[in-house]
């Protein structure tokens, strides 16, 4: 049966493609650094033309289709899920690493419709992995199928997450907290690719068994859940409910069993939802 959403996937996956061509290049210049929510929220003139490049190239083809982009939110948009076809972009996951020449980024575009992602395009530039998932047929690393590990034991996993990009030493504390935890079940290690969406394509080609955060936004996360579920993983919110994509936590694992083992070990706390009313 025709897939209404092909032409829009083939799209993001092109797109992707060139916006990586175009990091690539960039790394090549001078990198000007701004901050945005902190002095370790780093934002360059690459996300924002990646970005442009996208929202640009899709307005031509696609141009009733609505957007939710990482730096156009920074600039004051809104960041509010319809009904109607979304792309939601992050130009640079990993803009931290693309300043240092960190070779993990990753250009992340996941596309929702009636509120579900239908399907999620993470390209990690440096490694030229194309990950790629559609709702109901799988998931893909350079059109090879992707399947999670099969690890029920924790105490043999490998566990993705990052430190954020907030210093509040409360937040910070329940950070370590939760890392300590984790760490000294024991679990075989922790690791952190220093972007989202690479740790979530990591959980689904079963290199770790989970990856989880308090701190991500809605475009960090909305293409690699996708990419896991399709995987064969799960996605739950840090309490061990459902994941809410708006709600800036996430626990991405390969079953329920390490994703509620690990839940249990999680010190959570809330942030303001990237749907949160706009400060007026
Ligand atoms: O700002 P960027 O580069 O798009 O986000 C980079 C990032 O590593 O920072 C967040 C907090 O650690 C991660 O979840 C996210 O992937
Ligand atoms: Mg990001
Ligand atoms: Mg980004």
């Amino acid at each position: 049966m025709a897939d209404v959403w092909q032409s829009s996937m083939d799209h993001a996956v092109a797109v992707a493609r060139k916006a990586g061509e175009m990091v690539r290049g960039a790394l090549k210049d001078d990198r000007t650094v701004m901050t945005k929510s902190s002095a370790v929220d780093l934002v360059t003139q690459t996300d924002q033309k990646v970005e442009q490049l996208i929202i640009q190239s899709v307005k031509e083809k696609f141009p009733t289709h609505r957007f939710i982009g990482e730096e156009s939110v920074a600039a004051g948009e809104s960041c509010n899920l319809t009904d109607d076809p979304t792309w939601i972009i992050d130009p640079i996951d990993g803009t931290t690493n693309f300043v240092h020449a960190f070779p993990f980024v990753a250009v992340s575009i996941g596309f929702s419709v009636n509120k579900q992602v239908e399907f999620g395009v993470v390209y990690s530039c440096l490694e030229d992995k194309m990950f790629t998932a559609r709702r109901g047929r799988g998931a893909f690393c350079n059109g090879e199928p992707l399947q999670v590990s099969e690890q029920t034991d924790i105490h043999q996993a490998i566990v993705a997450t990052e430190f954020g990009s907030s210093r509040d030493p409360t937040a910070v504390d329940h950070i370590f907290r939760s890392l300590r935890n984790i760490l000294c079940l024991p679990v075989h290690g922790v690791r952190g690719a220093g972007t989202a969406a690479i740790n979530m394509c990591l959980v689904a080609s079963g290199c770790a068994e989970a990856y989880y955060e308090i701190g991500i936004h809605v475009w960090d996360v909305a293409a690699g859940s996708l990419i896991v579920s399709e995987a064969g993983g799960v996605l739950l919110d840090v309490d061990g409910g459902d994941v809410d994509l708006m709600s800036r936590r996430i626990v991405a694992a390969n079953n329920r069993t390490i994703a509620e083992r690990i839940v249990k070990e999680i010190e959570s706390f809330t942030l303001q939802r990237d749907d949160a009313p706009l400060q007026s």
